[in-house]
């Protein structure tokens, strides 16, 4: 059986970014851009000023100089006249200095005397003026291509002129659970059903990676139902089945992708929970078949899926963000599969601490409320120690922590 590494490369070998598409500035938060974007203008466009206050050609001009008022220069406005020699002109914050003008002093440092000031200080040159492509300059790359456009990148490239840029978009994927016991959120579960929970888990989990869901409720066990919605769930970037992988009388998934010319990269990986695991292409698609219990399908989506959207989305670094921590509470050791544990992070002391879910159980919800990290724990690993330290691997950001911005 793979390990994980293992699995995970396979993963990231065969699953490629999506096609670039051009798109409004506005829709491109949280995309990966596609091609580096250049400036079209000098900013600010021409030297102007940082103050509100009277711009004027230093000279010889010093404290308790008398300078007459020629004008004023709104923001929004030009002036291409010159100013008279030893003349002043009232200038608001982002105006444009006049030709000859060098220099501005703010209001508090004026006394203001009919129609001219006086300086309280002696100014320098250059003072409270902001040169032209100071900020950028005309073609000079912005941003890379590969570069993630966050919030702090939106307003640059709007400062730029780039209204339109090339971002790979968001994965459009479609989720599928499988299970006749299955009855939707709403119903009464009768005898021997239970409510579909992990449409809420992995859609929850998706919207969150920026991907646009796709859900297709439930297919029954029986080929026919299967080949139906598997169909319409290889029109999206990337599939998502769970439940019926392992090795039941009606785990019918890998059959039925095989109608699809599901060429199988990896089934069944030495981790725990989520041995049953999928995974493979259909129709130039990647699918995961992610199995039916509700930690080891969220373990799994952490563990294979996320990484894999963020190479369809065009990352370079899709892998889950490592975090040193000390060990909250004493894990068990004895496992031959490598063990991923759930747990929630404390800043204790500048540390973080990781403190275990009480419930780890693959069946069970509870494990993954609150998580905000996964704990590897190789197989044959003897008992951990509450002090130890080690590494998890981050899901979700801890208190006081910035994400790393992805590279
Ligand atoms: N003989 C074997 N039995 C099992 C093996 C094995 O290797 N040999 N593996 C076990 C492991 S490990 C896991 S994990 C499960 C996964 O099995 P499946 O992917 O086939 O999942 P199901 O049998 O369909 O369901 C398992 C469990 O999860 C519940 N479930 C399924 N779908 C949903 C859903 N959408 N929302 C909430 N809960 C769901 C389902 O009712 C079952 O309780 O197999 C072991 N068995
Ligand atoms: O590997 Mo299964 O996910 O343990 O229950």
């Amino acid at each position: 059986m793979l390990n994980y590494q293992e699995a995970l490369d396979i993963v990231l070998q065969t699953v490629q970014p999506l096609a670039a598409r051009e798109v409004d500035l506005s829709q491109a938060l949280g995309r990966v851009l596609a091609e580096s974007v250049q400036a079209r203008w000098n900013l600010p466009p021409s030297d102007n000023s940082a103050m509100d206050g009277f711009a004027f050609c230093l000279a010889d001009q010093s404290a308790g100089a008398r300078l007459p008022v020629a004008g004023f220069i709104p923001a929004g406005a030009s002036r291409q006249e010159p100013v008279p020699h030893g003349a002043a002109v009232k200038i608001m914050t982002g105006a444009p200095l006049p030709p000859d003008c060098d220099t501005v002093v703010p209001n508090e440092e004026v006394e203001q005397r009919d129609d001219s000031i006086v300086l309280r200080t002696s100014p320098s040159r250059g003072q409270h003026v902001r040169l032209a492509g100071e900020e950028i300059r005309r073609s000079e790359i912005l941003l890379e291509a590969g570069t993630p456009v966050l919030s702090g990148e939106m307003g640059l490239l709007a400062a730029g002129g780039a209204d339109r840029v090339r971002v790979i978009p968001a994965p459009r994927v479609a989720l599928l659970s499988t299970g006749d016991e299955l009855v939707e959120l709403g119903q009464q579960p009768g005898p021997g059903q239970i409510v579909n929970s992990n449409t809420y888990l992995l859609s929850a989990r998706l919207r969150e990676e920026g991907c646009e869901v796709i859900p297709l409720g439930i297919a029954r066990d029986t080929s026919e139902d299967l080949a139906i919605q598997l169909a319409r769930g290889l029109e999206a970037d990337l599939l998502i089945t769970t439940g019926g992988v392992s090795a039941g009388d009606r785990d019918y998934v890998q059959e039925t992708l095989g109608r699809f010319g599901f060429s199988c990269g990896f089934w069944k990986v030495a981790i725990k929970p989520g041995k049953p695991v999928l995974f493979g292409t259909a129709q130039g698609k990647p699918v995961f078949g992610l199995p039916g219990n509700p930690a080891a399908s969220g373990a799994t989506f952490e563990l294979f899926v996320r990484p894999a959207l963020r190479r369809l989305a065009g990352f370079r670094d899709p892998l889950p963000p490592r975090l040193r921590v000390t060990l909250g509470g004493a894990i068990s050791g004895g496992e031959k599969r490598q063990r991923f544990v759930w747990g929630t992070l404390k800043e204790a002391a500048g540390r973080y601490e990781f403190i275990p879910s009480d419930r780890q159980g693959s069946g069970q919800n509870r494990s993954m409320q609150g998580a905000q990290a996964l704990l590897p724990v190789p197989g044959g690993s003897p008992p951990l120690e509450a002090g130890a330290e080690t590494d998890v691997l981050l899901m979700r950001l801890p208190p006081g922590l910035a994400w790393p911005v992805p590279t």
